[in-house]
Formats: structure tokens, sequence, C-alpha cells
């Protein structure tokens, strides 16, 4: 288990040493565009798992949410504190 900034530090991490085989480089190297894409689609399985699915479905997706959140952040060079200034 990793909580939301143990997870962008990671992910930071990968961005900067661009390890082999990193799905998370991938979608970083696939650009604004096709993470955007992504962003959507799981907000649109959030909103589903949660009206026909099971709370822990809801979360997993949830989860995934965050996650793609963050690559976005990522991509256009975003730091948390950038976002939290918002919340
Ligand atoms: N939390 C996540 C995470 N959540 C979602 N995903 C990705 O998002 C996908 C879920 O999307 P879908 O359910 O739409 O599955 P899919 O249709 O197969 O998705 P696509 O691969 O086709 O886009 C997963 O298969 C993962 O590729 C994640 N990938 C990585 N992480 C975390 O990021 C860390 C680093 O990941 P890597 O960079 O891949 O090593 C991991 O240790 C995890 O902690």
């Amino acid at each position: 288990m990793k909580t939301f900034e143990q997870l962008f530090d990671q992910l930071s991490e990968t961005k900067r040493t661009r390890p082999e085989g990193s799905g998370t480089l991938a979608r970083l190297d696939a650009g604004v565009h096709s993470i955007g894409k992504k962003v959507v689609e799981e907000a649109a399985e959030v909103w589903m798992a949660a009206e026909y699915e099971t709370k822990e479905q809801a979360a997993e997706e949830i989860s995934q949410l965050l996650y793609h959140a963050q690559v976005m952040m990522l991509a256009l060079d975003l730091e948390l504190e950038d976002v939290y200034r918002y919340l």
C-alpha cells in the first residue's frame, strides 16, 4: 500500500530516471492527449462502479483515476503543491 505522496514520488523518479519497461514512462511518452483520454476513461469507470458495482470496485477505480491524474501532473511538470494550493 502507498499514499498519494509516495506514489507521486515514485512516478517522479520514474520520469527522471526513465527505467526500461515502465508503463508510466510509456504513458508519459504518449503525451497529454493520450493521458487525457485515460483520465476521462477512468473517471467514467469510477462513475459506473459507484452506481452499479461494489464499493471495493469503486475504490479500485478511484485509485486508477488518482494514478492517471498524477501522470497528467507529471506530463505538465506540475508539483503536488501546485495542485494542493487549490484544495
Ligand atoms: N497505481 C497505478 C495504476 N493504476 C492504474 N494503472 C494503469 O492503468 C491501467 C488501468 O486501466 P484500465 O482498467 O483501463 O486497463 P486497460 O484497458 O488495460 O488500460 P490500458 O493499459 O489499455 O490503458 C492498468 O493496467 C495500469 O496500466 C496503474 N499503473 C501503475 N500504478 C502505480 O504506479 C507504479 C509504477 O508503475 P510502472 O511505471 O508501470 O512501473 C506501480 O507500482 C503502481 O503503484
